[in-house]
């Protein structure tokens, strides 16, 4: 029996699995570029550059108005609210130059994490409040996605029940809230690589996160056609002892994938979570070359692991925009590569492209 009570109109569900096959075709994927003024202080920090909106925005003006070629690699760049607004240094406001390359904007919209007491410290997302009204002003303001995480761990009695549902139900509510809007929703549940555990646990406890997100989704009718999923892959504990080789961590992941998300999620653009840019390139490639069934696009949207080269080249210092873009396109290109099974390593990565880019308790 059809729904009698549709949420959304064939032209709303049309508009929104538009965008979403847009900002993955072809082995495109995302910049996530949406770092809050906090998060993107401490990456600041590690160049020795203080954190002011001018220097925030003559690094993201550098990586915006890279080479027009950029829209053959990223399909979509998340921004933070203040970058939505920005120009730049000839009066441009950023959307406008993603735009005319081709590339959909999309905005960060979950507010930061609040404590569900009674857990090991586990978190809550907050936004929900207002969430309507600012979609409906960010979509005039010309963004077509939104971005919401929630953040699960792996730790004594964690992820618990009540974390898994609550954050399920809530990255839910916003999704249904998106697509209402005319967003395209990422749908973000991060399992955090934080501890000593080894792959196959972080393998169950995705799957079940994963499990709960579907139900909730399904529960709050919204479009999976509509929606892109951003997962961590299915590694070993950031302090584990054990290594596996990047055609483990991709049979893991896609068997965790297979069982939970349905083939009507047109993509899944993973987070990098700490892993080296080398390494989160790699991992991509191997999950495309993964001989298990892969209904979705398996694509990226990383944050550290495609601007952490580019920083580096960058320090601060306006001279160094041509390397920046270079070691920006370098990445990006890579993981395009990466997305379609086709990334061959050469060996001649730098040395920013090598390092782990961890952080415990990742937050922001
Ligand atoms: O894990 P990564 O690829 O660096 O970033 C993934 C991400 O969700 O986490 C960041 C939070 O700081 C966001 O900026 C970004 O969108």
């Amino acid at each position: 029996m059809a729904c009698q009570f549709p949420a959304l109109t064939s032209e709303q569900k049309k508009e929104l699995s538009e965008i979403a096959q847009c900002i993955v075709a072809g082995g495109k994927g995302i910049l996530a570029a949406d770092e809050s003024v906090g998060t993107m202080g401490s990456r600041l920090q590690r160049i020795k550059v203080e954190n002011t909106e001018e220097n925030r925005r003559q690094f993201r003006e550098i990586l915006f108005t890279v080479d027009d070629s950029i829209s053959q690699s990223i399909g979509g760049v998340i921004l933070f609210h203040e970058t939505l607004y920005q120009k730049d240094s000839q009066g441009r406001l950023f959307r406008d130059i993603l735009k005319e390359k081709g590339i959909v904007v999309g905005i960060k919209l979950d507010q930061g994490g609040a404590p569900l007491a009674g857990t090991n410290k586990e978190t809550t997302i907050q936004g929900l409040d207002g969430l309507s009204e600012r979609c409906a002003q960010y979509k005039k303001d010309g963004a077509n996605f939104g971005k919401w995480r929630a953040v699960l761990k792996i730790d004594n009695q964690c992820p618990s029940h009540l974390a898994i549902q609550e954050n399920a139900n809530t990255l839910a509510r916003y999704a249904s809230i998106c697509q209402q809007n005319g967003l395209v929703p990422i749908v973000e549940p991060e399992v955090l690589a934080d501890g000593d555990h080894d792959m196959e646990h972080c393998q169950y406890v995705t799957e079940k996160v994963l499990a709960a997100v579907y139900k909730a989704l399904n529960d709050h009718h919204v479009y999976l056609e509509g929606t892109l999923l951003k997962p961590n892959m299915v590694t070993a504990g950031h302090a584990s002892t054990k290594k596996y080789t990047p055609e483990q961590v991709a049979m893991a992941t896609v068997t965790a994938l297979y069982r939970t998300v349905p083939a009507a999620v047109p993509g899944i653009c993973f987070l990098s979570g700490g892993m080296s840019e080398e390494d989160a390139t790699l991992n991509l490639n191997a999950i495309n070359l993964c001989p298990l069934p892969k209904p979705w696009k398996l694509s990226f949207s990383y944050g550290r692991a495609l601007q952490a080269s580019a920083l580096a080249a960058w320090s601060g210092k306006a001279a160094n925009k041509k390397a920046t873009q270079e070691a920006f396109m370098k990445r990006a290109l890579a993981n395009c590569q990466a997305a379609k099974g086709q990334y061959v390593h050469t060996g001649s990565s730098g040395a920013a492209s090598t390092q782990s880019l961890f952080t415990a308790c990742y937050t922001y």
